[in-house]
């Protein structure tokens, strides 16, 4: 089992790869464009590279194609901490995407947003294999729900209540997941989004973030991942 792991700042990295043991004893495989930090996977089965690649869509999907030439990969993740949409995603929870959604990518209208494709081209949206989030939100305790990717972290009820409206369906927002799911589709590589949620996407209060808490929720998800993703790459992959 080969998996790419693309999150946005340093700190997100480090509670991936803390979850496999001393984050010091990682090691660091520079590729063009890209700084992959290596963990084995337990048991042997295989390896996670863990990538710090910017924050959003455009330095996640630049960074994600960079990674990628070192692979084959079996499976993508964009990892790291995210807002939550109250009341469903509470600080502290975890949530994988069943549908990583590009929320502002589209056009202002007289009648509203209208996503890209609504306008006749491009796409909004890549869905993760449906086997494998419900597996994972079994093993991890996370909820399933959308994620949204944004360019602008949400800073108002109302926005939060527009992204709500046009999304109904989204539990959580981060800036990133549809920028890495948009370079893993270019080679077929399938991808999953995980978030724990540091905040509630609403008015900002930046003091009330619990980015150590989220962190923590991280390097216990990715502990109890593995066993999932190598059942799941080596039985599922293709029937799901
Ligand atoms: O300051 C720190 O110590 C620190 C440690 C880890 C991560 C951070 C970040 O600021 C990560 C930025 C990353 O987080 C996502 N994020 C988190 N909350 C939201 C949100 O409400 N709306 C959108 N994105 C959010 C996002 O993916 C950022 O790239 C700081």
């Amino acid at each position: 089992m080969r998996v790419l792991v693309v999150t946005a700042v340093p700190a997100e990295r480090d509670a991936v790869t803390r979850a496999f043991g001393d984050v010091s004893e990682v090691a660091v495989r520079e590729v063009p464009g890209a700084r992959l930090h290596r963990v084995d996977a337990p048991g042997g089965c295989g390896v996670v590279d863990v990538l710090a690649g910017g924050a959003g869509p455009a330095a996640a999907a630049a960074s994600t194609a960079f990674g990628l030439v070192s692979g084959p990969y079996d499976l993508v993740v964009s990892a790291g901490i995210g807002g939550g949409f109250t009341p469903v995603a509470p600080v502290g929870s975890l949530v994988v995407a069943n549908g990583i959604v590009a929320a502002d990518l589209g056009a202002e209208t007289p009648e509203g947003f209208v996503p890209v494709t609504g306008l006749g081209f491009g796409r909004d949206r890549h869905l993760p294999p449906r086997s494998l989030v419900r597996d994972v939100a079994a093993a991890t305790g996370a909820l399933s729900g959308e994620i949204l990717t944004v360019s602008t972290v949400t800073g108002s009820a109302e926005r939060a209540a527009a992204l709500l409206a046009a999304h109904p369906r989204a539990a959580a927002e981060a800036m990133e997941g549809f920028g890495v799911a948009e370079a893993a589709e270019r080679t077929g590589v399938p991808v999953l989004e995980l978030r724990a949620v540091s905040n509630a996407v609403g008015p900002r209060d930046r003091d009330a973030w619990r980015i150590g808490d989220a962190l923590a929720a991280l390097t216990g998800a990715f502990g109890k991942l593995i066993p999932v993703l190598e059942g799941w790459t080596r039985h599922e992959r293709h029937d799901s």
